[in-house]
């Protein structure tokens, strides 16, 4: 089976080429690292897996399936889900509304359901508190239910992130800069998780931009430059190739 396979995808904007013909593989149960200088493309291709933008030229395929035409929602249902280097939070509800708006509805739970079944729908509500609540724990946020998302610490805003993704149901996770502004314990929170949701059975897709978190926690490195995926390989593989350290390192940026 095909997990994920990205196909000569090209995307421009104007006259700039953010993706140039990019192809790759990811295998299912692996977390793969997205790295590469500032507007090397990771965000990008991050967009057209995700459906957020659409490529120019090019194909996505999820499990066998062609999505790239396919809306952003409906690649959610399919189990593709992401996180966003903004966040993108309901900074005003609660951590466990955040999560609630999240889930996926169940059958026969619309309107119509609500008017004649109020009961059933309480149950659910029910239901998917519990389950919001129940996800909220397992990120270490359990404590934050009722909390304001606004009123959470950095650190734990980017772990709520995290539960909204598992909201989600999604099996294929990306992360985009999951570990970007966190202090030393905050980012070993997040390292755990990361390793914690390829436990529990889920592929990883992750922008990071610090190569000691790279070699913790990837088990294959895509490296972009330009719009171009230069290199596809393991972390060592990836660190030691002397070319691509002077293009990462080459502008004196701080990784
Ligand atoms: N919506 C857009 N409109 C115009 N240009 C864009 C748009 N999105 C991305 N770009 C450009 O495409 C190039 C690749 O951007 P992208 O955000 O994918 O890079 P990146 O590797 O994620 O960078 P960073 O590490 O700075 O987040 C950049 O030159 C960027 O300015």
């Amino acid at each position: 089976m095909t997990y994920l396979a990205v196909s000569h995808v090209t995307k421009t904007f104007g006259g700039l080429v953010a993706l140039d013909d990019c192809s790759f593989v990811i295998a299912p149960g692996r977390i793969s690292c997205v790295v590469g200088p500032n507007g090397a493309g990771k965000t990008s291709i991050f967009n057209v897996v995700t459906g957020f933008i659409k490529a120019d030229t090019g194909t996505v395929v999820f499990k066998d399936k062609d999505v790239t035409s396919l809306s952003r929602h409906d690649r959610v249902r399919l189990g593709i889900a992401r996180t966003f280097q903004n966040l993108r939070l309901f900074e005003e509800l609660s951590a466990l509304d955040n999560v609630l708006v999240c889930l996926a509805d169940e059958a026969g739970n619309g309107p119509l359901a609500a008017m004649f079944r109020p009961f059933h729908t309480e149950a659910v509500l029910k239901r998917k508190k519990a389950e919001a609540a129940a996800l909220l724990d397992e990120v270490g946020l359990g404590h934050k239910i009722e909390v304001p998302a606004a009123s959470l610490s950095y650190g734990q805003k980017k772990l709520l992130c995290i539960a909204r993704v598992l909201a989600t149901r999604a099996e294929l996770i990306l992360l985009d800069e999951p570990t970007s502004g966190l202090a030393a314990g905050a980012l070993d929170a997040m390292v755990t998780m990361i390793h914690t949701l390829k436990a529990r059975g889920r592929t990883l897709l992750v922008v990071e931009h610090n190569t000691r978190i790279v070699q913790r926690i990837a088990d294959d490195v895509l490296f972009f430059h330009r719009g171009r995926l230069l290199a596809q390989g393991s972390p060592d593989e990836i660190t030691s190739n002397e070319e691509l350290g002077r293009i990462y390192f080459g502008r004196g940026d701080e990784h």
